[in-house]
């Protein structure tokens, strides 16, 4: 296993200031000059130099090699020199709030350790709160470091340490990270003006922490090559060089890549892992690809992929999960800023749930399925919902819901983007509001997901739209206002006078008697309709009625006219209610009404 490296990717985050940038450059200076004093420095550190990259190399520890395959194809056939294996570990430095959201989630799949840096002076901050939040959607092991400790007073240091560590640990009480190492630092004592001479403190204890948590994550060579791009330059008499990450896939020596953003295909020449030649890399690996007759000015950072496995959408179905610390409701037709990927976008959501009967459906993360019927939502539903939003008759009727305060376990949205996405199949979306105040203590991060169906053809609204089958659930009610005899009534202000009753001919109506009825015709000018009863009115309805029937039976020929056109009238003794129920398909552009029971 001579010259064997193995590449891990560690995330820095935190909140501004922490000291993500001081740490990284502290962690990748010590380790050099701790671990490989012989070496040049140059060596240490991976191709790229790139502002958010750096990276550091320890021996691989005992532990990991026994589970490193023989195989590995991490490893350059010839190593950078025989000895010891090495594990590198490259350190994601995420700059500034919104390019932080980006390149998590576009290193999600390869960060595979999240390091969240708190200034130990402040304690969590909004942004450290934020990178919890994406930690717990796309990392799966957490270390806290807790920066900044020379700024604690000398006889106070300890016992502010410990609180600050302890407060910690009640954070990540409630989320996927409880109990995950918390250790302290001080990346740059003294602050920028301290002079370059004077050394961090803690890092060493900190290389030990994350090597003694690094786990080799089962990489995967198959599936279609992805890799972010975070470095492109040229190099004179051999061409442009891109360096990133493999999110997915393999590549070798000979490959065409497909630069998505630019629509154009490429032939690997040469590639490059730890400044060696290599003829192929696979998921997680650090890699750097040159190709010929390519401007690198035209790529700055984005997407590389095997020709044509991205597909690019104009709009979307992602399954979709609330962040519970986002505030205020997720509301159909809202916008969102929406990251795909490694794209973000501007996007309009719209709501839905499974149909009522369905709200106990396994969560399925991989497909849509458009044989189903989905029930419409004005927003997503959760339990914590504000009181009003929900509940009262009207808003429930607003929204088409027929849930009684449960929650389904799956939820999905439309999403509609302001222009066109290029993203991998099944990729994390993750919604935010960018433009919320960033100084309010808020989170900004709303939901996240998976999309699950992206849709490719410019004219989606008319080609596939309508396949979607997403109801609204319609209720009306109305009275009977009359009986005309034992096997019709008239009925009342189901409809408003403008309404196309035509339409609604044939559906059922429940009279709160207990008949059915059946919507035949209209009746005169004011939206009233004359009702079918199959069944006949019952004797204990019609004596309800009856008044009314007198009445009419006692109304001269002008008074019925006036009747009709909704003039005073004399009504039942007691009101019989109508209603009507139907689903009404939100995309359906003929705009049917479906009988609901
Ligand atoms: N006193 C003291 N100052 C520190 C320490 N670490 C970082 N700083 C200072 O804190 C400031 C911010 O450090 P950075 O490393 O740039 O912080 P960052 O988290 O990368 O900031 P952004 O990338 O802007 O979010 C700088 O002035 C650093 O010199 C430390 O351990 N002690
Ligand atoms: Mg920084």
């Amino acid at each position: 296993m001579a010259g064997v490296r193995v590449n891990v990717n560690v995330g820095v985050l935190g909140h501004i200031d922490s000291g993500k940038t001081a740490l990284a450059r502290a962690l990748s200076t010590t380790a050099s000059t701790a671990a490989f004093d012989k070496q040049p420095q140059s060596r240490e550190r991976g191709i790229t130099l790139d502002l958010g990259f750096s990276c550091f190399s320890v021996p691989l520890p005992a532990r990991l090699r026994s589970a490193l395959p023989t195989s590995h194809p991490a490893a350059p056939e010839t190593g950078p020199e025989p000895g010891e294996p090495q594990l590198q570990v490259t350190l994601v430095d995420c700059p500034g709030h919104a390019s932080l959201i980006r390149t998590i989630i576009g290193g999600a799949q390869i960060i595979d350790l999240m390091m969240l840096v708190i200034d130990v002076t402040k304690g969590m901050q909004t942004q450290s709160a934020e990178c919890l939040v994406i930690g717990q959607i796309a990392c799966q092991k957490l270390i806290v470091v807790l920066n900044k400790t020379d700024l604690l007073a000398e006889g106070k240091k300890q016992a502010a340490i410990e609180k600050m560590t302890k407060k910690m640990q009640k954070t990540l009480e409630n989320t996927k990270f409880r109990g995950a190492p918390i250790i302290s630092v001080a990346a740059k004592p003294g602050g920028p003006e301290a002079p370059e001479t004077e050394a961090p403190q803690g890092i060493s204890e900190l290389i030990e922490l994350l090597t003694s948590q690094i786990s080799i994550p089962t990489r995967d060579p198959s599936g279609p090559f992805l890799m972010s791009v975070d470095h492109c330059f040229s190099i004179k008499g051999q061409g442009t060089v891109m360096t990133g990450t493999i999110l997915s896939g393999s590549i070798s020596l000979g490959d065409s890549v497909e630069i998505p953003a630019l629509k154009v295909v490429k032939k690997v020449k040469s590639m490059q892992m730890f400044h060696m030649p290599v003829t192929s890399a696979m998921q997680g690996d650090r890699l750097g690809i040159c190709v010929t007759q390519f401007d690198p000015k035209l790529l700055e950072r984005g997407l590389v992929c095997a020709p044509e496995s991205l597909h690019t959408v104009h709009a979307a179905i992602i399954s979709v999960e609330k962040i519970p610390y986002f505030r205020g409701p997720l509301q159909t037709k809202a916008k969102f800023h929406i990251t795909l990927g490694h794209e973000t976008v501007m996007g309009r959501l719209m709501f839905f749930s499974p149909a009522p009967d369905n709200f106990d459906h396994e969560p399925v993360l991989n497909t849509f399925d458009f044989s189903r019927e989905y029930l419409f939502q004005e927003q997503y539903l959760c339990k914590d919902l504000e009181p009003g939003s929900t509940g009262s008759d009207q808003a429930t009727e607003k929204a088409g819901q027929a849930t009684e305060g449960l929650c389904p376990r799956q939820q999905w949205a439309l999403v509609e983007f302001e222009k066109p996405v290029t993203c991998p199949r099944l990729c994390l979306v993750i919604g935010f509001r960018l433009n919320a105040d960033i100084h309010a203590n808020m989170c900004r991060l709303a939901f996240h997901g998976i999309l699950l169906h992206g849709l490719e053809d410019k004219n989606y609204t008319e080609s596939l739209l309508p396949k979607l089958r997403v109801y609204k659930l319609k209720h009306k009610h109305g009275f009977v206002e009359r009986v005309i005899d034992d096997y019709s009534v008239i009925g009342r202000s189901l409809f408003k006078k403008e309404t196309n009753i035509q339409l609604f001919v044939g559906l059922k109506v429940h009279l709160s008697t207990g008949e059915l009825g059946i919507i035949d015709s209209s009746f005169g000018q004011s939206g009233k309709f004359k009702i079918n009863i199959p069944g006949g009115l019952g004797p204990e309805s019609k004596k309800i009625l009856t008044p009314a029937l007198k009445k009419r039976g006692r109304a001269s020929k002008g008074e019925m006219a006036k009747q009709e056109e909704g003039a005073e009238r004399q009504e039942p003794a007691q009101h019989v209610t109508l209603s009507l129920s139907f689903k009404r398909y939100v995309f359906d552009t003929h705009k049917h009404m479906v009988q609901s029971p």
